[in-house]
């Protein structure tokens, strides 16, 4: 469960939205144009960035919740890799998904590296492990940051368009891992990919104009795209079903 409670984001000057107030105890896609906050909003949420108002996460301030007690809670994955070691390989990337767990300073547990595994073989991947992340595909590096964030095991997932570099294929295999993701998450989608969103099919928040406007249904009609990304639309074409 995530609460909103008259969120304000800005960058220096730069009001991005205001006065956001939301109560999510569901899956949820965040759409909107380019720059009308998408990311910034997921970020406020993960408290990756300064906001004003107030973000409750499973009923409890996130100001008040340190960094291990927030990432039990909610997981963050970015559009893309940023990758600080070029020597670091599958296992031990996703390893660092488990830094909430530590107990001890210098190595993780057997446990950790357990999960590890776990979810390098829920996706598919565990033929990756002992490949560097810094020489894997873009489709590839995607499926590893879904990992590591599966390794937190917080009730909430942020996906911040995962499919943004993916051709269809690449696609079609993130959006279904995101559907059997459901049962066991709350995922959060932030996405332009608008057959993943309609084939995820959660209720939408549309961010324009500083503002976000909730869809519970009904969103994924030609009529209402058209009106609010300006453009005609026929009907979506690829199935990721
Ligand atoms: N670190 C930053 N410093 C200053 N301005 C920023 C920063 N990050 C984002 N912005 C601005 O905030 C606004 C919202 O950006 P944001 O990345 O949240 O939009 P978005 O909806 O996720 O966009 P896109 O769909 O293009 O990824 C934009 O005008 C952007 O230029």
């Amino acid at each position: 469960m995530i609460k909103l409670h008259n969120l304000t984001c800005k960058y220096e000057n730069n009001t991005v939205f205001e006065n956001i107030s939301l109560d999510i105890n569901t899956h949820l896609s965040i759409l909107g144009a380019n720059g009308s906050g998408k990311s910034t909003l997921a970020k406020a949420i993960c408290s990756l960035i300064d906001y004003e108002g107030e973000i409750f996460l499973e009923h409890k301030n996130t100001k008040a919740l340190s960094l291990n007690e927030k990432a039990k809670l909610i997981a963050y994955i970015p559009a893309k890799l940023e990758i600080y070691d070029p020597d670091i390989s599958v296992s031990e990337f996703v390893l660092l998904g488990r830094f909430a767990y530590k107990k001890s300073f210098f190595d993780y547990s057997e446990e950790d590296k357990n999960i590890t595994k776990e979810m390098l073989e829920f996706l598919n991947i565990i033929h990756l492990s002992e490949h560097l992340v810094s020489q894997l595909s873009s489709g590839e590096q995607q499926l590893v940051l879904i990992a590591q964030a599966l390794t937190q095991q917080s009730k909430i997932i942020i996906f911040d368009e995962p499919t943004a570099n993916l051709d269809p294929h690449n696609s079609k295999i993130i959006a279904s891992h995101i559907k059997e993701l459901k049962a066991r998450h709350t995922v959060i989608l932030i996405t332009h990919d608008l057959h993943l969103a309609a084939s995820v099919n959660t209720p939408v928040l549309f961010i324009k104009n500083k503002s976000a406007t909730y869809y519970e249904k009904d969103f994924f009609n030609d009529a209402s795209l058209g009106q609010l990304y300006g453009v005609a639309f026929e009907s979506l074409a690829v199935k990721y079903d």
